[in-house]
């Protein structure tokens, strides 16, 4: 059984040793792109095609070639009609051709003209002066968007619904992305689900759900869940299952609630017994007893069991450790800083991430903290909209800057 450590680890150091010790997901799956749900990629995507594939209009009007352009008021014949969809053709010289936004820009021409800006009638289109025309106007090339066999997207890249649609702009359907089996074990004989009549001394269990959709969302579905009771052999027989069973081992193990010092808190302990501790205890507030640790070669994060630390430690530590091992470079957004409208009197031990409002007041954006920061109440979390760090030993007065980090930041795009 491990000693109480006399300091707890600052989370920068604790961050580090999370992302140094993740390796690369090997479980992987090839998605259609409907089927994908914001995963990660698992290698690159290379484009197909050009795109666009041809020099294209970028407006509704007419083609032709700058250098037949004079003075204002010139009128050319008009004989070609090319639309968005239609095969290239050619333009001579001294002819402009009616175009639509989208079309293939005719062979010969090399400026497109809004409609607005000149005048067409019977066949033919006055035309403003070649002063008021810039060579090359309103003509999409091709390839300015992707070159053919150029890498478009990375792996480790998330799948936001922009890069699906690059992604099939280029003419790939389909993609590989990570597929880590995430377990999810809540642990204590106090919990009852939200199905179950309340007993007397039971709670509900939220974390569950809670930690299952934050996993979910962040780019990870194939999540499973166990509840464990607060009985060592049972917690142990249930790991070795998962463990040896081909067709239920995971990839990460994210379990709350049994890491803190109590007597009745054992995930720590078996953690140690069948596997490694790498840390526990960090100087993080809410969520001081996180651990960290492998099972068999598996990730085990222990998440304390206070349901604002699982929120907090899920997105500033779990979360980056697994992108990480998506093989992502980036694994925290950039926080803003902003002006607090709150004051912090007492220096803390832990860096505290406090739950808090973005507010526009007097036309600049300050953050207001929710009054009750207690790390079991989850109501305060829903209230926010992200987190506010306040740094070891710092104190805050209104208008002092701090970083903040929005929820849909931390979840990522
Ligand atoms: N003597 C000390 N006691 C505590 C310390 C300490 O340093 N010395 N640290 C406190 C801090 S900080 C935290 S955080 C908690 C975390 O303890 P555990 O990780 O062992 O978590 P539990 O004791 O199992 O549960 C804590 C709290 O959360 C509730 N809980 C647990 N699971 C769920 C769930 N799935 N859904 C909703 N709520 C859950 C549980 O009932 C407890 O109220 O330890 C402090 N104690
Ligand atoms: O770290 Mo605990 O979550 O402060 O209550």
């Amino acid at each position: 059984m491990s000693q109480i450590p006399a300091v707890l680890m600052p989370v920068e150091d604790a961050l580090s040793r999370l992302l140094d010790s993740m390796r690369p997901f090997s479980a992987v799956q090839d998605l259609v792109l409907g089927e994908t749900r914001g995963q990660y990629l698992a290698s690159d995507v290379a484009a197909r095609v050009d795109v666009p594939a041809f020099d294209n209009a970028a407006v509704d009007g007419v083609a032709l070639r700058y250098q037949d352009l004079a003075e204002p008021g010139l009128t050319l014949p008009m004989p070609l009609r090319v639309a968005a969809g239609d095969p290239p053709c050619t333009l001579m010289p001294g002819q402009v051709a009616r175009i639509f936004t989208g079309a293939p820009v005719p062979t010969g021409a090399d400026t497109v003209l809004m409609q607005e800006d000149c005048e067409i009638a019977d066949g033919r289109v006055r035309l403003p002066g070649r002063d008021d025309v810039t060579q090359g106007q309103n003509i999409r090339p091709a390839g300015q968007d992707a070159r053919r066999d150029a890498i478009v997207i990375e792996r480790g890249q998330r799948l936001t619904p922009q890069a699906v649609g690059l992604i099939a702009s280029v003419g790939v359907p389909q993609v590989t992305v990570s597929a880590p089996r995430v377990l999810i074990l809540t642990s204590g004989d106090e919990l009852q689900r939200a199905d179950e009549s309340p007993l007397p001394g039971k709670i509900y269990d939220s974390n569950g759900p809670q930690l299952e959709q934050l996993v979910v969302q962040s780019g990870f579905p194939a999540v499973r869940r166990e509840h464990l009771p607060d009985d060592p052999a049972i917690i142990s027989d249930t790991l070795t299952r998962y463990l040896t069973d081909a067709s239920q081992r995971p990839d990460v193990i994210i379990s709350t609630g049994g890491v803190s010092v109590g007597e009745e808190d054992h995930l720590r302990a078996v953690l140690e017994a069948k596997g490694s501790l790498d840390f526990w205890r960090l100087a993080i507030k809410p969520g001081k007893p996180f651990t960290f640790g492998q099972v068999d070669g598996i990730p085990f994060f222990g998440l304390p069991g206070n349901p604002s630390a699982v929120l907090v430690c899920y997105l500033t530590l779990v979360l980056p450790a697994l992108r990480r091992a998506c093989g992502a470079q980036t694994v925290l957004p950039a926080p803003q800083t902003l002006p607090v409208n709150f004051s912090v009197n007492k220096p803390g031990k832990r860096q505290e991430y406090l739950r808090v409002r973005c507010l526009q007041e007097d036309g600049e954006l300050r953050l207001q903290q929710h009054p009750n920061q207690s790390s079991g109440m989850l109501s305060s979390a829903v209230w926010a909209d992200g987190l506010a760090v306040v740094p070891v030993g710092r104190t805050v007065s209104p208008g002092d800057r701090l970083a903040y980090f929005s929820f849909a930041d931390l979840l990522g795009g």
